[in-house]
């Protein structure tokens, strides 16, 4: 069976080249200074960031699939990341699976009803994070997704993190929390001048 993500050749404003290998339910976590280029890797592989080199999702070639196909599939979620709606609920059309999900992740439904400016840093985390999963990406590339989260918050993102694993997705993530990386049992990798090392 192909690998669920494959990188040859990686090379961009993050350095490379990068060679990564993910299997289903293989976790990755990425370390670095401040600057290093961690999320303009993760963007590279998503296709937001411009990059040469080949990309294979189960063994099909990214140039072949269509960029938005692609990063439903291969999802980034972004440290801050955006709203373009001022209200709430028009970023998220499924409302059953949304609500569904919210208290999974100790939000109150009722946080759909709200503008997104009178939402907490760690309520807008946990919500971009629920649009990420509801379109059930094979790849979740996510930059410190639990930044702003409390250590019970921190727990709930890992517990469906966990489960995404176990259906077959794979993550690359980036933190600094090296027990959160072993919680999701991710292997450790240090990004610095261009380079990434296995720690
Ligand atoms: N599209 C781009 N092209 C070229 N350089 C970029 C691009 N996007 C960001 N950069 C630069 O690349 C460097 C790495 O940025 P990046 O945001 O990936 O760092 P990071 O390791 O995620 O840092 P932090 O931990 O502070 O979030 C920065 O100097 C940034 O200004």
């Amino acid at each position: 069976m192909p690998e669920r993500l494959s990188a040859r050749g990686l090379t961009g404003a993050a350095g490379g080249p990068f060679g990564i290998a993910l299997g289903r339910g293989d976790a990755m976590a990425i370390t670095g200074p401040s600057g290093a280029g961690k999320s303009v890797l993760l963007r590279m592989i998503a296709d937001l960031d411009p990059h040469e080199g080949a990309i294979l999702l189960d063994g099909v070639d990214r140039a072949t699939i269509a960029a938005p196909l692609w990063r439903r599939r291969v999802a980034y979620l972004a440290a801050e990341p955006g709203w373009w709606h001022d209200d709430t609920a028009p970023h998220f059309p499924d409302r059953p699976r949304t609500e569904a999900l919210m208290p999974s992740l100790a939000l109150d439904p009722g946080l759909l009803n709200q503008p997104v400016h009178r939402l907490s840093t760690g309520e807008r985390m946990r919500l971009a994070f629920i649009r990420t999963l509801l379109n059930e990406p094979e790849i979740l590339l996510l930059d410190e997704p639990t930044g702003a989260l409390d250590p019970h918050a921190t727990a709930l993102v890992e517990t469906l993190l966990i489960e995404r694993l176990r259906a077959g997705a794979a993550l690359i993530l980036v933190t600094h929390d090296m027990a959160q990386a072993s919680r999701l049992g991710a292997r450790r990798f240090h990004l610095e001048a261009g380079t990434l090392t296995p720690r």
